[in-house]
């Protein structure tokens, strides 16, 4: 919705959980100086493979402890009964988002929403994880790092990329999943089409232009929350800045101040 901040979801893309927690510690440290309510919302962190298959599980449930909101981001891509599988470990470890590619189809992605129903009903039982409610599904359309001749020529997916982007968040809509990931470059087409309760969770984002990386359909965050993105997903403008916590911080104020 424009007029309304954007979520910013940091991606802890670091080589091992001893990197990750040291960002981490700067940011407890900072809520400790700015004497942090108790009820004030703690940032979204992303884990991806690369620290995941490093860390574990257990990575994952003391960050929740910690009390962040965790977007566990393995893009599950196999055949239905398997992901259904994934999606119920995945919930069971209390995590607040995970996603699934949208390339393996309908039925795949209703495996992964009955996956979360048999997870939340053994965590109910055993429960160990700090949270209970039920993560948000999100479907990946087109990396943002695809271009569209890359697409067309690669993929063999002919036409625009916005209209496969659409095609594909169409299903996960009709799927029952609460969202896409896409480009915020497509954020107003999704949500034009789809309404403005589905979620959009926007990598692809620098903070200016200059520095693309592999990044192929990029945005500024600024730009990302005027169109409206519900979450922003932001790593090595962070992660890799001199100053990672002050560089987060910063970007917080611009995107607050974006909205006067
Ligand atoms: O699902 C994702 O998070 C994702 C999807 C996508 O299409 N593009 C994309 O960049 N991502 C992730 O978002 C993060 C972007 O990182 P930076 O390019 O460093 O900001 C990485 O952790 C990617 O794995």
């Amino acid at each position: 919705m424009k007029g309304r901040k954007s979520e910013v979801i940091i991606a802890l893309d670091y080589e091992n959980s001893d990197l990750a927690w040291s960002f981490i510690n700067h940011l407890e440290d900072s809520y400790s100086i700015s004497r942090m309510d108790r009820k004030t919302v703690k940032p979204w962190l992303k884990v991806g493979m690369q620290l995941y298959y490093a860390a574990g599980p257990a990575f994952i449930t003391d960050i929740k402890e910690k009390g962040y909101r965790v977007f566990l981001d393995l893009k599950l891509h196999d055949i239905p009964n398997t992901v259904k599988g994934a999606a119920q470990s995945i919930t069971q470890l209390g995590v607040d988002m995970f996603n699934v590619h949208c390339s393996g189809g309908s039925r795949m992605m209703e495996a992964a929403l009955e996956g979360i129903d048999k997870g939340l009903s053994s965590r109910s039982i055993s429960s160990t994880s700090s949270t209970d409610a039920t993560p948000l599904l999100i479907g990946v359309t087109q990396l943002t790092s695809t271009s569209k001749a890359m697409m067309n020529e690669e993929i063999r997916i002919i036409g625009e990329l916005e209209d496969s982007v659409l095609h594909y968040a169409s299903l996960t809509k009709n799927s029952g999943l609460s969202g896409v990931v896409c480009s915020p470059r497509e954020v107003e087409l999704v949500k034009s089409k789809l309404g403005m309760e589905f979620l959009t969770v926007t990598p692809g984002i620098r903070l200016s232009k200059e520095s693309q990386d592999d990044q192929v359909r990029i945005m500024t965050h600024l730009e990302a929350q005027q169109v409206g993105t519900d979450y922003m997903v932001i790593g090595r403008a962070i992660t890799q800045a001199e100053a990672p916590l002050e560089m987060y911080q910063r970007i917080m104020k611009e995107l607050e101040s974006g909205l006067g």
